[in-house]
């Protein structure tokens, strides 16, 4: 089938730079997708907006280019409860890249199990109002109760300002709960305004609670972008994520979110964004636990002897 873009798509940015960090051997980009390409894999009639094709191998290429070494590939809204790109690419990665699906309550163990044996190893409940219509809860609960005894965890997505209002749902979760882009706080507030602190608090009070540090790109108001060389991008984020960063060293991720659905402003330089993480995580040893060994731990336990839950 062929599909039109979103008018005024914002397409990712071709060629990005070479980074100036060398990532630490073994890096996993923890959050990215893959989108279509439509005519194979359809977008999903529910849709709220339809990307640019971005496929496995385009993906792979930028992993490559950038220094990282795995791929975390997360279902995006577009394709709704198909996972069958996602699943094409994790059985492409050579077992370099593990998934998060989005999946009903309907579904049957055997098509978890099938899921599995590709690599997906979560699944994501959407909270964003303009992404996806509304679930009730006792949906998501019934998914929870499915999947935890594969092992598997929650990824979360929501904005600051329903976290209120969703926090006995996240905290009555029965698995590791993982927070898409830090709860994508207002950054003009104060870090240790009432928003942000009350995000901390979930995660002090919560010890299966990680987050993702991703996104500045998304959640930066001042810049600067990262674009033409700059170094120092997406100043206004940087306590935010630092905060977490030091806060909770063996709960946090980092994704690029290549291809960056849905930005209006700018399209990040992919290789600058990655030059953002020193900014995060200032020393190696936090390096090392960002992107190397949290997310081992999450995605591949049976590479570093952590055994899941249900294995
Ligand atoms: O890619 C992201 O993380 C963010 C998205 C898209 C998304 O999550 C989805 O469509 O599922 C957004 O804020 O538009």
């Amino acid at each position: 089938m062929k599909f039109d873009v979103t008018p005024g798509w914002l397409p990712f940015y071709a060629n990005p730079s070479k980074p100036q960090v060398v990532l630490p051997a073994g890096a996993v980009d923890a959050h990215c997708h893959v989108f279509g390409p439509g005519e194979q894999f359809p977008y999903a009639p529910e849709r709220k907006y339809t990307p640019c094709d971005a496929s496995k191998e385009q993906l792979f290429a930028l992993r490559d280019h950038l220094g990282f070494s795995r791929n975390v590939i997360v279902q995006a809204t577009c394709h709704g409860k198909d996972n069958r790109a996602l699943v094409d690419a994790l059985e492409s990665s050579n077992g370099l890249a593990r998934g998060v699906a989005t999946v009903s309550s309907d579904i049957s163990e055997e098509e978890l199990q099938a899921m599995h044996k590709a690599g997906v190893r979560g699944v994501r409940f959407n909270f964003v109002k303009r992404l996806v219509d509304f679930t009730p809860k006792e949906e998501l609960l019934k998914v929870a109760n499915k999947i935890a005894p594969l092992g598997w965890h929650i990824v979360v997505y929501f904005e600051a300002q329903d976290l209120p209002e969703l926090w006995d749902f996240f905290t009555g979760l029965p698995t590791t709960v993982v927070v898409d882009h830090m709860g994508r706080p207002d950054v003009a507030k104060p870090v240790d305004g009432e928003e942000f602190s009350l995000f901390v608090k979930l995660m002090e009070e919560h010890p299966n609670i990680w987050s993702k540090l991703s996104c500045p790109e998304r959640l930066s108001k001042t810049g600067p972008k990262a674009l033409d060389g700059e170094q120092n991008a997406y100043t206004d984020v940087v306590p935010f994520a630092r905060r977490l960063m030091q806060k909770f060293p063996d709960r946090v991720l980092f994704g690029t979110d290549w291809p960056h659905p849905n930005l209006k402003d700018h399209m990040p330089d992919d290789g600058l964004l990655v030059d953002y993480i020193v900014q995060i995580a200032s020393t190696e040893k936090e390096q090392q636990q960002i992107l190397v060994d949290n997310p081992m731990r999450l995605y591949w336990p049976e590479e570093v002897g952590v055994t899941l839950k249900g294995e």
